[in-house]
């Protein structure tokens, strides 16, 4: 932004075009919105951007050089909404407001820009989807090839305060994006854009990402003469990403941001790593459709707060490799079910948990504490939000007790802990804040009353005029003999004194007439008057001294702001785990062993979102090691295949995060990374085709999986020849087993690669199982041992409405083609057929003796054959039989 000053000729230009055109170099790229009155309006090009984005009409207002200049205009009680649909379409937005007086001001009232919008840096709760993070993210690739070529990462959610740092190889950067999943991301002026993100991005200086000023901006930041407290000094290429971050995201606040106290670095070995394929493929928060749902975290997400959405969201992204954290979260879990009632013990299992149902009861009622404590650090909380903060503050020792009775996990007595705020925060929010405040401190009534003597007096002044208007009413009434007459007060004319028009004789000389109505005319009198001024000022000093003192309430939270966001997270965690216990114990879900080795072996897995859609789920187990390191699936389309794939994915990712999982047991060992090769997506923007993208997913796992990575593999190869297909399939499960040695699930429907275990005893065969019915196929979603033995593919197609004449000629084609010694694998495998390979093995006379057969019988024409002859013909053929 700061490099966007342009100068720019005003000459010709009205005085108030010329302050807009200082405003808008300011403002650089950004979208101003310039407040005139009751509008912000837009100009030139700024105008004709706003009026396509946001269908607002697009008019003139005066010209520039005889050239009429282009303007369009939002009105300010609805700029939230607009600014939300800007932000929504990726635009960044600065507002600048009237700050002079427009009584006092010569020429145009001076203005400033207030504030800056962009769609990473957002805190406003009207802007903000509550159960997702909004992160601005910085990347920094070093011009000279630093210790090993990395790459910087810095990231910040504004609105909670988590500033986060990391570094990559350049072939990870789409990953670690699709992992932090930024909503902006800021980039030296002169780099080129990034391939990896295509939201939207802002361009700060290139020296903003030097070394020794992004340094300076951090220490200077936390205030430290070094940034060894953060353990980050491994990390070169991300301090300078978060030391431009910083810098952007601070000028966007116009002010320091006094939430963002630590600095953390997230180092790739911490995480199972999931690459962006592996995100969409698995559904996790977004459905492929790009839905909300159903999806993990859709089907997991009972939260009771947002702040508990985030973080479970979160953890779904970010499952995690070492043990310990994940069993502490899962026994956790264990503890908030593990209390018992009488219903329990007479034989429910489904009754609610006493410990957790009361948590989650409790934390029902708490407001946002996390976002909160953001905007009390930002100065831009709002006094319902402080209301609700009191509010939560004093119910946070009962959430507190609920723990403490039953003690039950080391993970749970720790948050207990970080309960605990500061008995002296809540009695000033008590004191300080009225009861039910109004929504915007400029109306009044924030402060309660008793917190400040003088606050006190100004609204007596200004609300006890009751008794003084009454006395003043019977006075006049006396004096004039004007029985009807009244004492009133409106906004416009303020107070005065009202006579129909039939006693306007009677009236004093005192009166002087302040406005005349069809039967009735109103006046004032010194008296009214002086007492008006008095109340008058006395309502706008009340309301300046509420507004400072409001001020004072905001400087004395911010040293408890760390302890508020402490508590926050703390929340925030005891909820996701809530969510994820109450799912459990509705859905039979159980907690897994977690192991060391590279290792999953599940009993009666399901599906944990198909599980909710489907009446009978049939469960199915898996089991992958170092011994039995690859399971090749066949069996007919529409058989469960996929399913189960991701089943098995799944469960190892809830597990890895300290969920239970759904299954009857299963033990989950190390893993590092999860890879899949599902489904077809053309990447047409990018100008790969289906097989390309096949086939670079297969290389990245090729070249990155180990024997601690879960591989999904789903037929792969059909995008090409058949031949061609079943030879790279062969050859890259042949590699995965020998050299990568990763647990694989294979799905196939090349029966050709059935005959892998026989050659690599660490590949099984599997297959789902159908069976034949009167009525056509059945599927029954088992997993079996042993390979399919049909495909079934003509009877899916059958099923799925392909027209009956299509079917019939299919068949027939099918058994040319087996007849024929099936030139495709694909198609003759799966029949009772020999493979062509297996042909092999045929005795070559008997080759000759069928070739024979088959001449014989081509060369009769049932037609033309009597019955006698026929019955001839057939004893000749069977004799013919070898
Ligand atoms: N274990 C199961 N129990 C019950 N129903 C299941 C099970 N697994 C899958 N299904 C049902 O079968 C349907 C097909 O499953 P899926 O897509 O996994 O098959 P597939 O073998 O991968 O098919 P294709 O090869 O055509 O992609 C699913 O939509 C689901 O409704």
């Amino acid at each position: 932004m700061d490099s966007m000053s342009k100068t720019t000729d005003t000459s010709g230009l009205t005085p108030m075009m010329q302050q807009y055109q200082k405003l808008k170099a300011e403002a650089g790229s950004l979208l101003l919105l310039y407040r005139m009155g009751d509008f912000y309006e837009m100009f030139y090009e700024d105008a004709e951007r706003a009026a396509r984005l946001l269908n607002v009409t697009l008019t003139k207002r005066g010209t520039s050089n005889g050239v009429p200049i282009p303007m369009a205009g939002v009105p300010v009680h609805a700029i939230e909404q607009y600014l939300a649909r800007l932000v929504a379409l990726g635009e960044s937005v600065a507002i600048c407001e009237q700050i002079g007086d427009p009584a006092t001001s010569k020429g145009p009232v001076e203005r400033r820009i207030v504030r800056i919008v962009t769609p990473g840096t957002l805190t406003d709760e009207a802007l903000l989807p509550a159960k997702a993070d909004r992160a601005l993210a910085a990347v920094h690739v070093p011009i000279k090839a630093t210790r090993h070529g990395l790459l910087g990462i810095a990231w910040l959610n504004l609105a909670s305060g988590h500033f986060r740092l990391t570094e990559c190889s350049a072939d990870q950067l789409e990953s670690e994006l699709a992992r932090v999943a930024p909503a902006e991301v800021v980039l030296p002026e002169h780099a080129p854009a990034l391939s990896a993100f295509d939201g939207a991005t802002a361009r700060v200086p290139d020296w903003h990402y030097t070394t020794d000023s992004a340094r300076e901006q951090l220490l200077a930041h936390f205030r430290t003469d070094t940034l060894a407290g953060f353990d980050v000094e491994d990390m070169p290429a991300a301090i300078c990403a978060a030391g431009a971050l910083l810098r952007y995201a601070s000028r966007t606040q116009s002010q320091a941001l006094a939430h963002v106290q630590s600095l953390q670095a997230d180092r790739a070995s911490q995480y199972v790593l999931l690459d962006p394929f592996t995100r969409r493929n698995l559904e996790l928060t977004r459905t492929l459709s790009g839905e909300e749902s159903p999806t993990l975290f859709s089907i997991l997400d009972n939260c009771r707060t947002p702040m508990g959405s985030r973080l479970l969201r979160r953890w779904l992204h970010h499952p995690l490799r070492d043990n310990a954290p994940v069993l502490a979260r899962q026994h956790a879990i264990t503890a908030l079910l593990s209390a018992r009632t009488p219903e329990h013990l007479a034989g429910n299992p489904y009754a609610p948990a006493p410990l957790l149902e009361s948590l989650r009861t409790a934390l029902h009622k708490l407001p946002d504490i996390e976002r909160i404590a953001a905007r009390v650090a930002l100065r831009s909380v709002r006094p319902r939000e402080l209301a609700a903060l009191r509010d939560a503050l004093g119910a946070l020792p009962g959430v507190r007790a609920l723990l403490d009775g039953e003690a039950p996990a080391p993970r749970l007595a720790e948050l207990a802990q970080s309960l605990d705020c500061d008995a002296a925060l809540g009695a000033l929010l008590a004191r300080a804040i009225a009861e039910e405040p109004a929504v915007a401190v400029r109306d009044g009534g924030v402060i309660a009353t008793g917190f400040d003597a003088d606050l006190d007096e100004l609204r007596m002044l200004s609300t006890e005029g009751g008794d003084f208007l009454l006395q003043l009413e019977t006075r006049e009434r006396e004096r004039t003999g004007i029985a009807n007459l009244r004492v009133e007060f409106n906004r416009v004319h303020g107070f005065y004194i009202e006579v129909s028009r039939g006693q306007t004789d009677k009236v004093p000389d005192d009166y002087r007439r302040r406005q005349t109505l069809k039967n009735v005319e109103r006046y004032i009198t010194p008296e009214l008057k002086s007492w008006e001024d008095k109340v008058l000022s006395a309502q706008d000093r009340s309301l300046a001294r509420e507004k400072w003192l409001y001020e004072q309430v905001l400087d004395q939270l911010a040293p408890h702001v760390p302890a508020l966001t402490a508590c926050a997270q703390a929340l925030a965690e005891l909820d996701t785990l809530g969510a994820l216990a109450d799912h459990a114990r509705r859905h039979d879900w159980v907690a897994p062993d977690l192991g060391e080795q590279a290792e999953i072996d599940i009993d009666a897995g399901r599906h944990p979102v198909v599980e909710r859609s489907i009446e009978r789920f049939t469960p199915n187990g898996c089991r992958l090691d170092a011994t039995r390191a690859m399971q090749l699936i066949t069996g007919p389309n529409m058989g469960g295949k996929s399913t189960y794939m991701r089943q098995v994915a799944l469960i190892v990712l809830l597990a890895r995060t300290g969920s239970f999982v759904p299954a009857a047991r299963a033990r989950i060992g190390r893993i590092d990374r999860i890879f899949t090769r599902i489904g077809a997506a053309d990447d047409l923007a990018g100008g790969r085709s289906t097989f390309m993208m096949e086939m670079t997913e297969a290389a990245a796992i090729l070249s990155a999986s180990t024997a601690h990575s879960l591989v999904l593999m789903d037929e792969i190869g059909r995008g090409t020849s058949t031949y061609d297909g079943l030879s790279l399939a062969w050859a890259i499960a042949h590699r995965l087993l020998t050299h990568n040695r990763a647990l694989t699930l294979f799905a196939t429907h090349y029966f050709e690669l059935t005959r892998l275990p026989s050659e690599l005893p660490q590949a099984a065969n599997v297959h789902l199982a159908a069976a034949q019915s009167p009525s056509g196929i059945v599927f029954l979603h088992e997993v079996r041992e042993g390979p399919a033995s049909r495909s079934y593919g003509i009877e899916v197609a059958q099923r799925a409405g392909v027209p009956a004449a299509v079917i019939r000629q299919a068949s027939r084609e099918l058994e040319r083609l087996e007849s024929q010694g099936a030139p495709s694998p694909q198609l003759g495998l799966f029949g009772g057929e020999p493979a062509p390979s297996a042909a092999a093995d045929v005795d070559p006379a008997e080759l000759d003796a069928l070739r024979a057969l088959r001449e014989s019988l081509e060369q009769i024409d049932p037609d033309s054959l009597t019955p006698r002859d026929a019955l001839d013909a057939l004893y000749r053929l069977k004799h013919a039989l070898p």
